[in-house]
């Protein structure tokens, strides 16, 4: 059943522009287009769920009440083996500090912690993504998208956001601030949650 947005434009309940770029990206061959959150100047609320799915929850919901539409968001992170999934849903929490977000700080503290919680630093980690489409009723749908690989130090490459220097993807030896990003968003958590998604949508 071929589900339509608002004018084929989805608001995408997102602040984070490296986010945004993508999801545009990924949206693009299905012939819709987005509007951030950001863009619409929303607030941005308070993410107080331990869970992606909780977290990505409050993005949607918050977005889709405030404006009659349908809304998603997405939540993810990083889960490494080595420190018990951490930092998971605190992943840009880890990046917090005087002056705001930092990424090299949140991947240095990120480095830190497998190489003071053990030896030698098992570096299997995946990154995920949860995707939650709010209707403006109080229902939703769920998506989820995965993608393993390990962390490496130092990091390497300038393409992407947040922890994508410290990420090398199974099957690749380029991380994925190495790679053009059409080949990150072919391989990603976020593009596997989006194919489960368009799978939902528009199938
Ligand atoms: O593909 C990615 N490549 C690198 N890093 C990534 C990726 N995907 C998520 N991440 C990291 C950074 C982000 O800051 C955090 C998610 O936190 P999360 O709360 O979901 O997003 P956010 O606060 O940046 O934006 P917003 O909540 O407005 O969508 O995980
Ligand atoms: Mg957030």
């Amino acid at each position: 059943m071929a589900r339509r947005f608002d004018g084929d434009r989805l608001l995408v309940a997102t602040h984070n522009r490296g986010k945004l770029e993508e999801i545009a990206a990924l949206l693009a061959p299905w012939g819709v287009s987005v509007v951030s959150a950001g863009e619409m100047g929303l607030p941005e609320p308070e993410e107080t769920e331990e869970t992606f799915v909780g977290n990505a929850r409050i993005k949607a919901h918050a977005a889709a009440q405030a404006t009659g539409l349908p809304a998603l968001a997405d939540d993810s992170g990083i889960c490494v083996d080595g420190l018990g999934g951490a930092p998971g849903v605190h992943t840009a929490d880890w990046a917090e500090g005087p002056g705001g977000r930092d990424f090299i700080r949140a991947m240095t503290r990120t480095w830190e912690a497998l190489e003071a919680a053990a030896a030698p630093y098992p570096r299997r980690a995946q990154f995920r993504s949860t995707l939650v489409l709010a209707w403006p009723d109080g229902h939703d749908e769920v998506f989820e998208g995965i993608v393993g690989g390990q962390v490496v130090w130092p990091m390497r490459g300038v393409q992407g956001h947040g922890y994508d220097p410290m990420f090398q993807p199974d099957g690749h030896d380029v991380t994925f601030a190495e790679m053009p990003a059409e080949e990150k968003n072919r391989i990603s958590h976020r593009a596997d949650a989006f194919a489960k998604f368009v799978a939902g949508c528009f199938a």
